[in-house]
C-alpha cells in the first residue's frame, strides 16, 4: 500500500448546504486503498452527510468525488452500478428490513445484483456472510426483532458484505453496544480487513475503536477536514475540538487501554 497509489475515495472541494446552513465548504479527503480510516468530529459536523455524498445518496452542492476510479457524482446506470456493487454500507441503525429474516435481508442485494443466481446458491451465499459476520448459523432464520443489538449490527454487516465489496462504510458501528460487544465488533472488522483486504471508512465517536483498529484518523471541524493522519499526529493537533476530544478524561482512558492492549500478548 503506497501513499501515492490511487486512493479508493478522493473528495475535493466538497460543499453541502441545507438552506442557510453550510455543512461542508471546500472539504478534501482521501481514503487510501486498504486502510481503516476513522472519521471523527462533533455532533452535527457533517460526518453522515459526507458518507451519503460519497455513496451518491445525496447530491452535494459542489466539489468532486471519485469512488474506486469512477465519478461518484455521475448519474448514469453503469457508474451507479459500479459503485453499488463495490461498496457495502452499515448504517447507524442497521437499516434491516424488519419483516424479513436475517437471511432474507442478506439476500436482498444478491437478488438485486445477481438475479440469475439459483435460490439454493443464493441462500448458501447468505449463510456464508452470516457466519463471516460472526453470527451463529441459526440466526439466518430469525427476524431482526429476535436479535440483540450486537447481533443486529452483525446482521447489518453480513448484508453489507453480501456482494463482496472491496470498500466498506460503517456509520457508528459500535454505538449502543456494551464495551465487550464493541471490542468484539472492532476485532471482527480488523479480522475482515486482514482476511478480505477491505478498505474501511468508519464514522465513530468511540475512542476505543480509534485506538484499536484505525490506521489513520480524519477530523471534521469548521466545515472541512482539518487534519488526517495517524492517531499520534492527530492527538497533538492544536485545535480546540481535537484537544478536548483526545486529551479529555475519556481520551486519556482510551489511550491507556490501547497502550495496555499493545503490550499484552
Ligand atoms: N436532510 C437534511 N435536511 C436538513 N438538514 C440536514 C439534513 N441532513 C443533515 N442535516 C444537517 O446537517 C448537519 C450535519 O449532519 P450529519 O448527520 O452529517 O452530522 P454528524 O456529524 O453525522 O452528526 P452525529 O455525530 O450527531 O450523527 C446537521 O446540522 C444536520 O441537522
Amino acid at each position: 500500500m503506497s501513499a501515492d497509489a490511487t486512493p479508493a475515495v478522493r473528495v475535493r472541494g466538497l460543499a453541502n448546504r441545507f438552506g442557510a446552513q453550510v455543512v461542508h465548504e471546500g472539504l478534501d479527503l482521501d481514503v487510501r486503498q486498504g486502510e481503516i480510516l476513522g472519521v471523527v468530529g462533533g455532533s452535527g459536523s457533517g460526518k453522515s452527510v459526507l458518507m451519503r455524498s460519497i455513496l451518491g445518496l445525496r447530491t452535494p452542492d459542489g466539489g468532486t468525488i471519485e469512488v474506486l476510479g469512477v465519478d461518484g457524482l455521475a448519474r448514469d446506470d453503469a457508474s451507479r452500478l459500479h459503485i453499488e456493487r463495490n461498496t457495502g454500507v452499515l448504517f447507524q441503525d442497521g437499516a434491516l428490513f424488519s419483516s424479513l429474516t436475517v437471511g432474507e435481508n442478506v439476500e436482498v442485494p444478491l437478488k438485486e445484483h445477481h438475479p440469475g443466481l439459483p435460490d439454493g446458491l443464493r441462500r448458501e451465499l447468505a449463510l456464508l456472510k452470516v457466519k463471516l459476520a460472526g453470527l451463529p448459523a441459526d440466526a439466518i432464520d430469525k427476524l431482526p426483532s429476535q436479535l440483540s443489538g450486537g447481533m443486529r449490527k452483525r446482521a447489518g454487516l453480513a448484508r453489507a458484505l453480501a456482494l463482496d465489496p472491496p470498500l466498506l462504510f460503517l456509520d457508528e458501528p459500535t454505538a449502543g453496544l456494551d464495551p465487550i460487544g464493541a471490542a468484539a465488533f472492532d476485532t471482527l472488522i480488523l479480522t475482515l480487513r486482514q482476511a478480505l483486504g477491505l478498505t474501511v471508512f468508519i464514522i465513530t465517536h468511540d475512542l476505543d475503536t480509534l485506538y484499536a483498529i484505525c490506521d489513520r484518523i480524519a477530523v471534521i471541524a469548521d466545515r472541512r477536514i482539518v487534519a488526517t493522519g495517524p492517531l499520534e499526529e492527530i492527538e497533538r493537533l492544536d485545535h480546540p475540538w481535537v484537544q478536548e476530544y483526545f486529551n479529555g478524561p475519556r481520551g486519556r482512558a482510551a489511550r491507556e487501554a490501547g497502550e495496555r492492549a499493545a503490550v499484552e500478548p
